[in-house]
């Protein structure tokens, strides 16, 4: 495997409403002890030493108040519908990009040494790489009334986090060419027939989805919890 050493840009879609989670704003702007979940979300990505340029993307509105919430330098446009449709704005505007980062600003409390390690194996050739963690729990399929049609075997099963990294030009590719839904870029890749390799990834960079991630972020950070 040749390595790749050309500018590592790290895209954060932050465009979501954040339905699931019920706040008044949309998510990545909801406040994590002191400061946005998308602020967060960024001084993880620039505090790993590992990421040349950041690229965030929000809702039309909420431009300017990203605009003032983030360090110089970072680079503000607007999303989409859709979670790829956000992703595929922040790539137009990296066209200078060798490797890519997705990250979603929902995983503010992620570690920048899991960043670092995602840049660490692109750098060394990989050219598509996700943090998994293990599932605990024992997962089933259901259909459309609720009833199982099956148990995947768990060993075979991961939880994928982000970020996920990229070849710039894979991933271009994969956006590009493949028709359909993923609910994470990696499965666009993965369409394309290209190898994606999975790293051990981090308990704390969970995705903030529901007021239990939330309260259990507040708790991780010694903010008041649940009584
Ligand atoms: N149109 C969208 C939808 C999602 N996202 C971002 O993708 C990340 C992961 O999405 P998720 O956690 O599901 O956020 P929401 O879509 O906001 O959540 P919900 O489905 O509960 O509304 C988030 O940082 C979210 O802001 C985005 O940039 N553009
Ligand atoms: C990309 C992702 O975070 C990987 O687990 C996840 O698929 C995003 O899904 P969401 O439904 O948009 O939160």
């Amino acid at each position: 495997m040749s390595g790749n050493e050309g500018p590592v840009v790290a895209l954060v879609p932050a465009a979501g409403r954040g339905v699931r989670l019920g706040e008044p704003v949309p998510k990545a702007f909801v406040e994590l002890g002191g400061r946005s979940m998308l602020r967060r979300a960024v001084d993880g990505l620039l505090g790993s030493g590992v990421v040349d340029t950041v690229v965030v993307i929000v809702p039309d509105a909420l431009v300017e108040a990203a605009r003032a919430d983030l360090p110089d330098g970072v680079l503000v446009v607007v999303g989409g519908e859709e979670r790829a449709d956000s992703v595929r704005a922040g790539l137009a505007a990296a066209p200078d990009a060798a490797l890519v980062l997705v990250h979603d600003a929902a995983r503010a409390l992620t570690p920048p040494s899991l960043i670092a390690r995602v840049v660490a194996e692109l750098q060394a050739g990989r050219t598509a790489v996700v943090p998994v963690l293990p599932v605990s729990d024992t997962i089933k399929t259901v259909d459309v009334l609720g009833t199982v049609t099956g148990t995947p075997p768990r060993s075979e099963l991961r939880a994928v986090q982000t970020p996920q990294g990229f070849d710039a030009d894979l991933l271009r590719r994969a956006y590009r060419d493949v028709n359909g839904d993923a609910t994470d870029d990696a499965g666009l890749v993965e369409r394309l027939g290209e190898q994606v390799r999975t790293i051990v990834g981090e308990p704390e960079a969970f995705k903030i989805t529901t007021p239990w991630d939330l309260a259990l972020a507040r708790v991780l950070l010694g903010q008041a919890g649940p009584e």
